[in-house]
Order: structure tokens, then sequence, then C-alpha cells
């Protein structure tokens, strides 16, 4: 058995007196594409937010990369796109290129200045998006699609094993979305790398991932997409908080 990139023992979270978690048993394994699958204010992004060291661990375990989340410290093999990246205007005033760069500084010190190396990997980081032919363009003048390529490649500088994606084509026109997520299925089969997409809408994503968590305060349902499309309304429904129809291929009369 592949080992869990991400481990998530018996973990509930809230704020102030207010429940968002209650006992989450998630692992995330090595190699995997998890949708992370939950409607709007389910706890998504709370638990993201945990597993980064943004949000105090109260109760319950994480390990990451097998290791206990109160002494991790290899943040660079952990890479981090949020939905509110695409947020730049047009005056923002730093090239695709140096965007890219900052990912490296966790490597090289905010001041220190970049080798050919370095640079070498920031060329490849475009490369691997497409995005070779707008390094010297400002970040603001991209799509916001063009702009989420971008902090991809950002993420990727630094090699990670695991890229956490919280609704990442929030801002992407419908025209781009299906290429960002060829993109990340690229990342996924072709370098190796683990995904963890947060997402609140299955369908363009169900032909590309390998594992489905639905989340809505509590875990409803964990597997692979085979088990996920098993699953039948009443299960769904218990998920959604109310009743759910229209994802019925299964019966028709
Ligand atoms: N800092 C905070 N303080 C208090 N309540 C919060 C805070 N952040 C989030 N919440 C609440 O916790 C619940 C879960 O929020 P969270 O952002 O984790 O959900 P989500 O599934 O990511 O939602 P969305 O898809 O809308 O981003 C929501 O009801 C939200 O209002």
């Amino acid at each position: 058995m592949k080992s869990s990139v991400v481990s998530i023992k018996d973990v509930s979270f809230s704020y102030q007196d207010r429940n968002v978690l209650e006992h989450i048993n998630l692992e995330v394994p090595e190699g995997s594409f998890l949708a992370l699958l939950g409607p709007n204010g389910s706890g998504k992004s709370t638990l993201i937010k945990i597993l980064l060291g943004l949000n105090p661990l109260q109760t319950g375990q994480v390990e990451l990369f097998g290791v206990n989340l109160r002494k991790f410290k290899a943040w660079n093999k952990i890479g981090y796109v949020s939905q509110k990246a695409n947020s730049f205007n047009t005056g923002f005033p730093a090239t695709v290129f140096e965007v890219v760069s900052m990912g490296l500084f966790g490597k090289i010190g905010m001041f220190n200045f970049m080798n050919k190396a370095h640079k070498k990997r920031v060329r490849e980081a475009l490369k691997t998006v497409g995005l070779e032919e707008y390094a010297k363009q400002n970040i603001g003048e991209l799509s916001g699609g063009q702009q989420q390529r971008a902090f991809i490649a950002r993420a990727l500088v630094s090699d990670p094993k695991l890229l956490i994606l919280d609704e990442p084509t929030v801002g992407v026109d419908a025209s781009s979305v299906e290429d960002f997520y060829e993109l990340l299925k690229r990342l996924n089969q072709q370098y190796g790398i683990t995904l963890l997409l947060v997402t609140h809408d299955m369908g363009p994503v169900t032909n590309l991932v390998t594992h489905v968590a639905c989340l809505n305060k509590k875990l409803h349902f964990h597997g692979n997409t085979t088990e996920y499309e098993r699953m039948d309304n009443r299960d769904l429904s218990a998920f959604y908080g109310h009743p759910v129809h229209a994802m019925d291929h299964h019966h028709h009369d």
C-alpha cells in the first residue's frame, strides 16, 4: 500500500463556540489526485488552513509526509495555490518571472541574488505551465487563468511533492478552466505530484481525480472515484443537507 502524504486523525475544529469540523479522518495517498468536495461554508478552507499551520490544531492529529504537524518543517515539499491568488490589477508592478521567482525565496532568502540554476528553475516552471512567452509581462496583464498558472509555477519552483489548491478556478474564464484542469492532471500523472484540490463542483473534475472526499462539517464520504460514483442519492442528500436528484445516473424509469 502507498504511504499517505497527509494523514488526518479525528480532527475537530471550532471558531469560538461554533463547530466547523467534527471528527475528520482523511488520508491522502502518495500520487493521488484528491478532490475535497463540499458546499459553501462546509469547512474545506478551515481544514486546509489546519494542514498548512495557519489554523491551530485544536484536537486530533495530523501527519504530513509521516511527520507530526507540530514538528513538520519541510514546508518546501508543499505548494499552495489559493482561490484569491488571481486578484492582481493591471498596475501590479511585478513581471511573471518575478512572481514565479518568489517561490524560491524560502530556499535562497529574500535578499540573495538568484544564480543561474535558480533562473533556470523559474524558466522550467514557466514552461511546465505554458507561460514561457509571458515571462517579461506584468502579472496584472494576464487573464485570470494565466495568473493561476503563474501561481502554479511559483509553487512548482520549490519542487513540491504535494500541491494544495483551494478553489483555483474562481475567477478563471470558463474557456480556460478545462485547460487548467488538464495542467493539473499532467502535474499529477507526469510529475507524480500528489494533488489536493478543494472544490464545490465535482462536474469538471470527475474524470481527472483518483479520489474524492465529501466534507460538510463531517466527512460524509471518502474513497476512490469508482466508489464515489456508486454512492446513491440518499448518501449525497445527507452530505448536501437537501435532497439530491440531479446526479441519478443509474435509474432510468
Ligand atoms: N475566521 C473565522 N472566524 C469565524 N468563523 C469562520 C472563520 N472562517 C470561516 N468561518 C466559518 O466557518 C465555516 C466554514 O468556513 P470555511 O471557509 O472553512 O468553508 P468552505 O467550505 O471553505 O467555504 P467556501 O467554499 O465558501 O470557501 C463557515 O460557516 C464560515 O463562516
